[in-house]
């Protein structure tokens, strides 16, 4: 990230200061915010998760939670396994060991599809979205792991394939408004600057109605004023939908103003886990991560 792109805690503090929540407190299930946002129990558990990719350990026996209705930043440095653990959230790999618990169960291996089904939606850490395909269409691409008709009932628009279109359509309009970006919905993806982009990301993700949100660096490579759009909508959209939010991202201005609480990783293990002051006064964390430059 450029230097010209950093966010300062200061800034964003004076941007994003209306909606956003203080780390520090009780932390325990079932209570509300200072802001009046309610935090649930446990709704995943990360139980003593290792990966291997051959010889390389992606991640080394980590255990933690994510509470309903919360969001929960993941931190590191770079190679320290955050994207290998969001891509076990979503089911992306299956780690050699440890368990995976969802709403109190212990989830079977399961393919990404039928994550998504549970209702665990992601972006990406690079776009991936349909180039050429306007926004509208992208955004509709996120039902379709909702979708119950068949590709014949669809083809021939009858009955509950019709309903089921203009059900989707409706709530994929609902999304556009809610992230402001109904002025571009017949644009092509492609013509986009950047910053649009990971918001059509954002809407796609939304569209499935998620209950936990998983967001692979969201304001990378963003400019201060993208970043600041991008942070308001991650707490409007956990705020106006309850919904639940796992993010990883580097900009530690971001990270602290935005998250309840913060895992860190370093070389896949699991070295700090609190609020962001927790983390912020842990002097490994510091050694490892807070007190280097992450440009
Ligand atoms: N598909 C893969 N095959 C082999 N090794 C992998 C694979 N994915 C990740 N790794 C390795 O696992 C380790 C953790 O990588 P990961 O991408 O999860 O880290 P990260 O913390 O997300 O890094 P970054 O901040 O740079 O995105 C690294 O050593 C990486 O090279």
């Amino acid at each position: 990230m450029s230097a010209e792109n950093l966010v300062t805690r200061a800034d964003l503090a004076e941007t994003v200061h209306e909606s956003t929540h203080e780390g520090g407190g009780d932390r325990g299930p079932g209570h509300v915010t200072e802001d009046g946002r309610k935090i649930g129990g446990v709704v995943m558990e990360m139980k003593n998760i290792t990966l291997r990719f051959g010889g390389v350990t992606a991640i080394k026996d980590i255990s933690f939670d994510i509470r309903e209705g919360e969001i929960r930043a993941i931190i590191g440095p770079n190679g320290a396994g955050k994207s290998s653990m969001l891509n076990v959230i979503s089911g992306f790999y299956v780690p050699q060991e440890g368990e995976v618990w969802f709403r109190g169960a212990k989830r079977p291996p399961m393919k990404p599809y039928q994550v998504a089904r549970q209702g665990i939606a992601r972006t990406f850490q690079n776009i991936a979205l349909f180039d050429g395909m306007s926004v509208l269409d992208n955004v509709m691409t996120g039902r379709l792991t909702q979708m119950q008709q068949g590709i014949l009932a669809q083809a021939l628009w009858k009955g509950p394939a019709e309903r089921e279109e203009v059900e989707n359509r409706e709530k994929a309009e609902k999304i556009i408004d809610f992230l402001e970006i109904q002025h571009i919905r017949k644009t092509p993806v492609s013509r986009l600057p950047y910053g649009l982009k990971k918001r059509v990301e954002l809407a796609r993700a939304l569209v499935s109605e998620p209950t936990i949100l998983l967001l692979d660096e969201p304001m990378a490579g963003m400019n201060v004023e993208e970043k600041e759009d991008m942070c308001r909508f991650v707490l409007d959209v956990n705020d106006e939908f309850g919904t639940t939010i796992a993010l990883i991202e580097h900009d530690m201005g971001v990270v602290m103003d935005l998250s309840d609480r913060v895992v860190v990783m370093d070389y896949g293990r699991k070295i700090g886990d609190g609020t962001p002051d927790d983390v912020r006064n842990n002097q490994e964390v510091i050694d490892a991560y807070l007190g280097v430059s992450h440009d």
